[in-house]
């Protein structure tokens, strides 16, 4: 596959226009379909060489086509192979058509397929087309087959998962495999989506790279491709105010321990000096954890700004343990035309006072990420956050958009958007980052990018990786101290 189009998404709204202008520049769609379904028959024979009978799902379109090329392949093969079709494939029309001529063998309706023990199951039911819930004998097939325990070859996307959004219409097959064509679709990495494709396999259908490259709006899987040019090169000569300061915001005596988890992932994560920043009530139990972390009593705003004037301040952490309320709104507010992560209380704070602060950020723009989590997401964004049509990817883009900030929509499924349009998906978080003080720890590693001077957008998308890599490699057993451990080199 050409290199530039592996981390590329594209959604199946712009997969169709590709197709089209693939067949404007005299390819032929049919060709396309062929390689599509050879592809499928390959993956089914190499993944499940033990099938007695690979059963092909066939559905009404073009999925559908790919589905009755994959069964006569598998017969050409010497396998053993029966198709089952949704609709009346008499009905079918061009290329999907055209495929189901190169079938030879019966066609029985979906409703009459009875799985059996040894099958494998070919799913080219449905794919980029899905646009509603499915119809009920559909979901009545599903239903039947899953929790078989039987492989299951998604042609695309697994039946039922919508490619734009992740989302399930009525009901989906669980995939152990899913084979999809030039690049991954949202989907794919979105959940639930995500769960329900097995391993996934790009195969390239041959549209040249040029029509998928102008197609595609820019959604990226996050991989250091995306954000490596600006990781700060860090050597050993490289003084630690060069290596950027990271000012981490403290709560009060009984809530210091979350800054203190982001200082220390600053700090791991490269930022060359990071002081927590404490009210006067909480310094001694805050210096009593602390050894290379440095400290500073900040009561207050005017003593916020005061400090502010020591240009050699990288950037900034606030939220975690911070506490919600005024003061965590007016120390936000002297911090927007800095470079700032806010996080946790920090968010929830601007609940009632959403407008104030979209229209800081938006006055006096620095280089401002949000990291919210669904619930916090839903705190400063209601209405986008109720709007069930828009995927999670649309919805980073309108918040990004309509704050001023770059946005970091935290989940097992991370989007990051920028207020300028890029957007990445995250796919490298293993389950166990859901555990308590891991929020902290990513605030800690984009705080520390920040203030080495990376733009918001790869600090945030660079962060989430790293904790994700952090998180695999600390293990399913990891504490937000393990984690901290476990971030790896930038570089
Ligand atoms: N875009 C491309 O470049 C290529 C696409 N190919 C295949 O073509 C597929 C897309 O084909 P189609 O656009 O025909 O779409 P599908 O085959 O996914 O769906 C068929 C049609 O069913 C209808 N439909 C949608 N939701 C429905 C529902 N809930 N209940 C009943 N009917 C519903 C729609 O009219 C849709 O067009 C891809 O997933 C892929 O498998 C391949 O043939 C290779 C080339
Ligand atoms: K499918």
């Amino acid at each position: 596959m050409h290199s530039s189009l592996r981390d590329l998404l594209i959604t199946p709204a712009e997969m169709a226009a590709m197709d089209l202008a693939a067949a404007r520049s005299g390819i032929d769609s049919f060709l396309l379909m062929r390689s599509a379904g050879l592809a499928v028959a390959a993956a089914a024979l190499r993944r499940f060489p033990q099938a007695q009978r690979y059963a092909v799902l066939c559905g009404p379109g073009n999925n559908g086509g790919d589905g009755y090329v994959a069964a006569s392949a598998l017969v050409e093969s010497g396998a053993n192979v029966a198709v089952f079709a949704f609709g009346d494939p008499a009905a079918l029309s061009g290329d999907a058509a055209r495929a189901r001529q190169l079938w030879n063998g019966t066609i029985d309706p979906l409703a009459s397929f009875l799985p059996q023990p040894a099958d494998a199951i070919v799913d080219a039911l449905f794919g980029a087309g899905l646009s509603r819930d499915l119809p009920e004998p559909v979901v009545e097939t599903i239903d039947r087959i899953n929790g078989r325990d039987l492989p299951i070859i998604a042609v695309d996307l697994p039946t039922g998962v919508d490619g734009r959004t992740g989302q399930i219409c009525g009901a989906a097959f669980a995939a152990s495999h899913t084979v999809t064509f030039m690049a991954k679709k949202p989907g794919h990495l979105l959940l639930p989506g995500r769960s329900l494709c097995g391993a996934l396999d790009v195969f390239d259908i041959g549209i040249p790279a040029r029509i998928v490259l102008a197609g595609g709006k820019g959604l990226r899987v996050n991989t250091p491709a995306l954000w490596s040019d600006h990781a700060a090169r860090l050597d050993a000569s490289s003084h630690k105010f060069r290596r950027g300061h990271l000012v981490v915001f403290s709560g009060g005596p009984q809530a210091t321990g979350a800054a203190r988890l982001s200082a220390a992932a600053g700090l791991a994560a490269g930022a060359g000096l990071v002081t927590v920043a404490s009210p006067t009530s909480a310094l001694d139990i805050n210096a009593g954890h602390l050894t290379a972390v440095m400290l500073k009593a900040i009561d207050d705003p005017p003593g916020l700004e005061r400090w502010l004037e020591d240009s050699r301040l990288g950037a900034f952490v606030l939220g975690p343990g911070f506490g919600v309320g005024e003061r965590a709104r007016a120390f936000a507010l002297a911090l927007c035309d800095r470079a700032l992560v806010l996080d946790a209380d920090g968010i929830t704070s601007f609940q009632q006072h959403r407008s104030q602060l979209f229209a800081r950020l938006a006055a006096a723009p620095g280089r401002a990420v949000m990291t919210p989590h669904e619930g916090e997401f839903a705190r400063l964004f209601p209405e986008i956050a109720r709007d069930e049509n828009r995927s999670k990817i649309e919805k980073a883009q309108s918040a990004a958009q309509i704050s001023h900030a770059t946005i970091v929509y935290k989940g097992a499924d991370t989007v990051i958007a920028s207020p300028d349009g890029k957007v990445a998906v995250n796919a490298n978080a293993p389950p166990s980052l859901a555990t308590a003080g891991s929020g902290d720890v990513l605030a800690g590693i984009i705080g520390a990018h920040l203030a080495q001077g990376m733009p918001a957008f790869e600090a945030a998308a660079a962060g989430v990786w790293r904790h994700g890599t952090a998180g695999a490699k600390a293990g399913p057993g990891l504490t937000a101290e393990t984690l901290v451990a476990s971030i790896p080199p930038l570089g």
